[in-house]
């Protein structure tokens, strides 16, 4: 007898800690009931201290993984993380466009600890190229400073910054994640006609490596499973506040979160 699971598939680099990146999307989606695959683009050197070293997976590579993966059972839903190059990038829209699943960008630019994760090149791709692909895109504070072209220090400029997301780069929909922003941690859903704010009490720690991997990997298991991007969002934020707030301590640096806190449905 075979069993239906929701399936998830994440494209993203590795970081041999398990803290960010596809191993802590992995421990996501299965926390959420959802069978997780991954094509990695980028190996990594990293630790809490830092990212030591980068080995980017070639594009045909890259390709041949994905091959593997659709040609043989299409996942429900998809995210992207570290993308390093425009190539990839190509890659990956070709099976989004091909395929046409829930798509969830996470525009990794720059590790917790600082590091670059992308070439400075295929930052203009990722704008005009990718981001029109997916069904949401999950910017923090510099990273959406970046896309959008413009400072955001409030509230104010976060809605600047929604407008041209939607409007200017054509994304279907964006959240920004407050987390570098002073105050309580507050992230925005802004859809065509719509906009959804969650907030949670700030938590004072140095253990935030791989939230902004965890929240998005949350968000597509989410969608995997059928739920609507609001709904996904909601779980996201609950979800990535316990797994702060119980945070593990591992390592010298900025440490990992908890996969197994949140309990919620
Ligand atoms: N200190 C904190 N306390 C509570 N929530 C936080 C904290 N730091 C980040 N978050 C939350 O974690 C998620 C990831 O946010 P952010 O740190 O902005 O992204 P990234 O990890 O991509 O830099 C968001 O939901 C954000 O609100
Ligand atoms: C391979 C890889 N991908 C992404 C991140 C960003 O992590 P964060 O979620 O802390 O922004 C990282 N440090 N390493």
């Amino acid at each position: 007898m075979s069993i239906t699971l929701p399936i998830a598939l994440t494209v993203a680099g590795t970081d041999p800690t398990g803290g960010a990146g596809v191993i802590a999307d992995i421990k996501s989606f299965q926390s959420r009931g959802v069978y997780g695959m991954a094509a990695v683009t980028s190996l990594t050197a990293q630790n809490t201290l830092g990212v030591q070293g980068a080995y980017n997976v070639p594009a045909d590579f890259l390709d041949a993984q994905l091959k593997s993966i659709f040609t043989d059972e299409v996942p429900h839903a998809m995210k992207s993380g570290m993308i390093a190059t425009e190539e990839m990038m190509r890659v990956i829209k070709k099976y989004v466009e091909e395929y046409q699943l829930p798509f969830v960008i996470d525009p990794v630019m720059i590790s917790t600890s600082g590091d670059n994760l992308i070439d400075e090149g295929a930052i203009d791709y990722l704008r005009s190229e990718l981001l029109p692909t997916a069904l949401t895109v999950t910017p923090n504070i510099p990273e959406a400073e970046k896309l959008a072209g413009l400072t955001i220090e409030n509230e104010e400029d976060v809605r600047k910054a929604a407008k041209i997301f939607i409007g200017d780069i054509g994304v279907q929909s964006v959240i920004i994640k407050g987390g570098h922003l002073k105050g309580d941690a507050v992230d925005y859903l802004f859809e065509k006609d719509k906009e959804t704010t969650l907030s949670s009490a700030r938590v004072d720690t140095e253990h935030t490596h791989g939230t902004g991997c965890t929240f998005s990997a949350v968000i597509t298991a989410e969608l995997a499973r059928g739920k609507p991007l609001e709904a996904a969002f909601r779980t996201g934020k609950n979800y990535i506040t316990k797994a702060i707030q119980e945070a593990p301590g591992l390592g010298g640096g900025n440490g990992p979160i908890n996969h197994f806190a949140y309990e919620g449905e």
